[in-house]
């Protein structure tokens, strides 16, 4: 157990100016919601004009070598990867923009894009993920994740930046959804709340395996289903129905459905004692 005096000597160290051990949730937070205003905004932080636009992208730049700096300590490292960070963000637009419109061509319920844009929790958990990936890709540690980390307290969605997603992905509503590190996902490929694309072994010697599923193109996956293990794949334009729990892989065009038991009586008292457990 730690001394009283060993736990100050700790908290000491953390205290000296190179200590790097805890980058800023805050920086991570303002980048991301910077980042999407960017892209997104609204039409009160709408940016007008092309300068304006060129000096918020100076202020972003200089707002990702900040962030890096909690982490990487080179300046010239610090500059290569946010040169190629805002060299991939023409493409990662057209991404989102495919995202977007996906959502709105396959939900009811969305009335106009500018809706999907400001409303929808999928929409910017995609977005902040996308954005993490993309320095998961340069190899930047632990950023990505409080990039995701952020979205996930905002919108119940956790996605993590390993994790690779095609275009013209949605998720609706969204709130408790979990995408793990290895997952692969197809283009056009459609999830509700609830839904775990996880892993089936965890243990820590799986750390470098491919633990999470693959889902091909154009799979709905309904709410509330689990699908957990590195070799599962749900082939192309499947269908699984809600509640599934799912741990091997399914032919392409499948529907996949749990099939529950319900019972329904009228309200007079049962004629021998009912024990329902809550
Ligand atoms: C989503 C999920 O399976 O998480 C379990 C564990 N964190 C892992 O990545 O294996």
């Amino acid at each position: 157990m730690s001394s009283y005096q060993q736990l100050i000597d700790d908290l000491l160290q953390r205290s000296q100016p190179n200590f790097t051990g805890f980058p800023s949730k805050q920086l991570a937070a303002e980048f991301a919601d910077r980042l999407f205003q960017f892209l997104f905004g609204t039409r009160k932080k709408r940016l007008h004009g092309s300068l304006e636009i060129e000096n918020e992208f100076r202020l972003l730049q200089s707002h990702l070598q900040t962030f890096l700096q909690e982490v990487i300590h080179e300046a010239k490292i610090i500059q290569k990867i946010t040169e190629d960070f805002f060299a991939e963000l023409p493409a990662i637009y057209d991404v989102l923009q495919k995202d977007a419109q996906a959502i709105l061509d396959s939900d009811p319920a969305a009335k106009s894009i500018e809706e999907v844009l400001i409303a929808y929790p999928g929409f910017f958990a995609t977005a902040v993920y996308r954005f993490a990936h993309q320095l998961h890709v340069l190899k930047v540690p632990v950023l990505p994740r409080l990039l995701t980390e952020h979205a996930h307290s905002q919108t119940g969605i956790d996605i993590h930046p390993g994790a690779r997603i095609g275009h013209a992905f949605s998720i609706d509503h969204g709130t408790g959804v979990v995408i793990g590190e290895t997952t692969v996902i197809g283009n056009n490929v459609k999830i509700y709340q609830g839904v775990t694309l996880g892993a089936l072994n965890v243990t820590k010697g799986h750390a470098n395996a491919k633990r999470h599923p693959t889902v091909e193109d154009n799979v709905i996956i309904y709410s509330g289903s689990t699908i957990l293990g590195g070799e599962t794949v749900i082939g192309r334009d499947s269908i699984i129905g809600g509640n599934v729990f799912l741990t091997y892989s399914i032919p392409s065009s499948s529907v996949v459905y749990h099939k529950s038991e319900i019972k329904v009586k009228d309200n007079n008292p049962f004629p021998e004692p009912l024990n329902f457990v809550i």
